[in-house]
């Protein structure tokens, strides 16, 4: 359907990653290649090189582990397991011997390196990188760009490259997740609030010119309007605050804490800037952030789960292939 005609296409669906377990060794080593890379911390390198090995990885990881240990599965992390289903129904409603579809990680493993040398050795001519990332940010989009880059300076034989740098404002992407809201309206009813939250980030980054804080505004403020919410009810928040500097705002938890006090005791809360569930959905929001709403006189908190793998996220994903550049 989207294949390139003269061309051997590979498609690759990229995420975050996860550690390998749950054991605090490889959150350790997850967590070292996720926060050294210059992407995702900016501070110069000897400094945030002893912060890091000083302050965070003796401590963090034992934490982190706990909060993995609640929402790994058998068949293990949820962010990996979501993203691999994905490709695979994508795979098999679209791939054939001259469209590969796969699966990769930015950090940890299924490698993203190893997935663009599997391709290369496959004779693929052709390759289309969706990260799996709607709002475009510096920290995780432009990141995977770097890994893709850095690989290719060793290939003699570059193939021709789509990087789907963002679709935060993709009407198939939009309508799939509204859908999936006014799905979960149906079976459990509307609450008064509907709470989008989305990862956070240094709020300094908007500054230096990361477009992520005007791609959340404009996903969010499109599902509303698709929904045909007023203004009082929905609302934007930013989660997974990490450290001590400034980070986008509204904090998540501050607003849930505020809520029952204006009176808003009943609330549905999705998650549009994650394409699958992982932690920061499973664990911080349906679980931590219900309990600090509920402690803070809330009644009743329903988290909408992200696409995953459902059949309207392959069309999506589709979708952006088809009209990727
Ligand atoms: C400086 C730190 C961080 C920045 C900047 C950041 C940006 C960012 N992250 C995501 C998506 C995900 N982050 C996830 C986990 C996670 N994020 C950070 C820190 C930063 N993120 C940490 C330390 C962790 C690990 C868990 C922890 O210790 O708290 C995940 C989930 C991974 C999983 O295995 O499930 C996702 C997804 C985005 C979209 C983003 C910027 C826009
Ligand atoms: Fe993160
Ligand atoms: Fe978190």
């Amino acid at each position: 359907m989207f294949e390139n005609l003269e061309k051997k296409t590979g498609v690759l669906l990229v995420n975050l990653g996860s550690p390998a377990s749950t054991s605090t060794q490889d959150v350790r080593a997850f967590l070292g290649e996720f926060l050294g890379d210059p992407r995702v911390v900016n501070l110069p390198r000897p400094l945030w090189w002893l912060i890091l090995n000083l302050f965070i990885l003796p401590f963090r990881p034992r934490k982190s582990a706990h909060a993995y240990k609640t929402i790994w599965t058998d068949k293990g992390s949820p962010l990996i397991v979501f993203s691999q289903q994905l490709s695979i129904k994508l795979a098999k409603r679209y791939g054939n011997e001259n469209l590969l579809v796969d699966c990769a990680m930015r950090y940890g493993k299924p490698a993203l390196r190893e997935k663009l040398q599997a391709f290369k050795k496959q004779g693929v001519e052709d390759i289309v990188i969706l990260p799996l990332y709607p709002q475009y940010s510096s920290t995780t989009t432009a990141s995977i760009f770097d890994v893709v880059a850095d690989e290719f300076v060793s290939w003699r034989h570059m193939p021709s490259l789509r990087f789907v740098s963002d679709y935060y404002q993709s009407p198939v992407y939009i309508k799939a997740v509204a859908d999936s809201i006014r799905q979960h309206w149906l079976n459990h009813g509307q609450a008064a609030l509907l709470v989008m939250s989305f990862h956070g980030l240094p709020a300094k980054l908007t500054e230096w010119g990361d477009p992520y804080f005007h791609h959340c505004q404009a996903t969010a403020r499109l599902l509303a309007d698709e929904l045909g919410l007023k203004d009082k009810q929905w609302q934007l928040v930013f989660q997974s605050r990490f450290g001590r500097a400034e980070w986008l705002k509204p904090y998540c938890v501050e607003v849930l804490q505020d809520l029952p006090k204006q009176d808003i005791k009943q609330i549905d809360v999705v998650c549009p800037g994650f394409a699958v569930d992982c932690l920061e959905t499973l664990e911080e929001i349906a679980i931590t952030n219900k309990e600090v709403f509920l402690a803070a006189g809330g009644k009743s908190y329903r988290y909408i789960p992200a696409l995953n793998d459902c059949d309207a996220h392959v069309e999506v994903m589709a979708e952006l292939i088809k009209t990727a550049q």
